[in-house]
């Protein structure tokens, strides 16, 4: 225990929801049990992901820890992205902020009705970029698929890296799919070395898809900002949706732009969408020792 009291902020973007701590003004050395025992939803407050601010490492104006629902610390959130860019734009009264994260810089920036904009980087599309444990020369489509013999349920996947690890199945009906039961499968398949984000998306027309995600270590969320990123640079990829496309996710509906080559490649990735704040409070000190996990 710290003997410090521990405030934080309960954020959402599209119903991904949050715990935000501030470690910049009330710093705590955070471990796995610790991140374990706030985010579960019965002993503790509650979310997929925890969130932490900590001082910029690298001259950006903050850096952004994120910790999955079981603890483990991932290199990117799409939605929590949205979310603290939202408080250091206000904080700041900055036009544009760099939130540094493990993935890299991410900019945000505010949009139309109160919406944040997140340039989420170039994707990596090489078959060790995503990673993947074997060489695909094309990871458009990959070689994976579940389900009876002949005929499999999800099959094909795109593979994308847009700061963590994505594999996009396209599906006739999105709502079909057992994600609950196949999408543990597929997370911790050996294809996989780090896991991997699953979704299944239903192309709608060439300017709206729709996608459910299991979450690696989250599970099923309401939204997964950076599969909606994932699931677009697929699409785009397999020539089934022009560069700016709404995704609906079942929290509601994100716009994401895949913007067109520049000079070092691949053209970078914007997210717009909404942050919601829910409520604040203080960390019960027991939570701080892990031990209510
Ligand atoms: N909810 C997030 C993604 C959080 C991290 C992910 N579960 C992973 O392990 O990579 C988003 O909005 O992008």
């Amino acid at each position: 225990m710290t003997g410090m009291t521990h405030h934080f902020l309960k954020m959402n973007g599209l119903g991904n929801d949050f715990v935000v701590l501030d470690l910049r003004r009330e710093p705590f050395v955070l471990t796995d049990a610790i991140a374990r025992a706030i985010a579960d939803r019965e002993k503790g407050i509650g979310c997929d992901q925890l969130i932490t601010i900590e001082p910029a490492r690298q001259g950006g104006d903050v850096f952004m820890g994120i910790r999955n629902h079981d603890g483990g610390t991932v290199e990117a959130c799409g939605n929590a992205a949205r979310c603290i860019g939202k408080l250091i734009l206000d904080e700041t009264g900055k036009d544009a902020v760099t939130i540094e994260t493990l993935a890299g810089d991410t900019v945000a920036t505010r949009a139309e009705g109160d919406e944040i904009t997140v340039d989420m980087g170039a994707p990596r599309l090489d078959w060790n970029q995503i990673p993947l444990s074997e060489e695909f020369q094309d990871t458009r489509a990959i070689e994976l698929e579940i389900g009876p013999l002949g005929a499999p349920i999800m099959h094909s996947p795109g593979v994308v890296n847009v700061g963590n690890p994505h594999a996009v199945f396209f599906v006739e009906d999105v709502d079909a799919i057992d994600l609950e039961r196949s999408g543990p499968m597929l997370e911790h398949h050996p294809l996989f070395p780090e896991r991997a984000n699953i979704s299944v998306a239903k192309v709608l027309s060439p300017t709206h898809i729709r996608i459910r995600t299991w979450e690696r270590g989250a599970g099923l969320t309401r939204a997964c900002g950076t599969a909606a990123c994932a699931a677009t640079v697929a699409a785009i990829r397999r020539r089934k949706t022009e560069r700016k496309i709404t995704v609906t996710l079942p929290g509601g509906d994100l716009t994401v732009e895949w913007l067109p080559d520049d000079e070092n490649g691949y053209g970078h990735v914007l997210m717009t969408g909404p942050v919601a704040f829910d409520y604040e409070g203080t960390l019960d000190p027991r939570l701080l020792t892990g031990a209510a996990a």
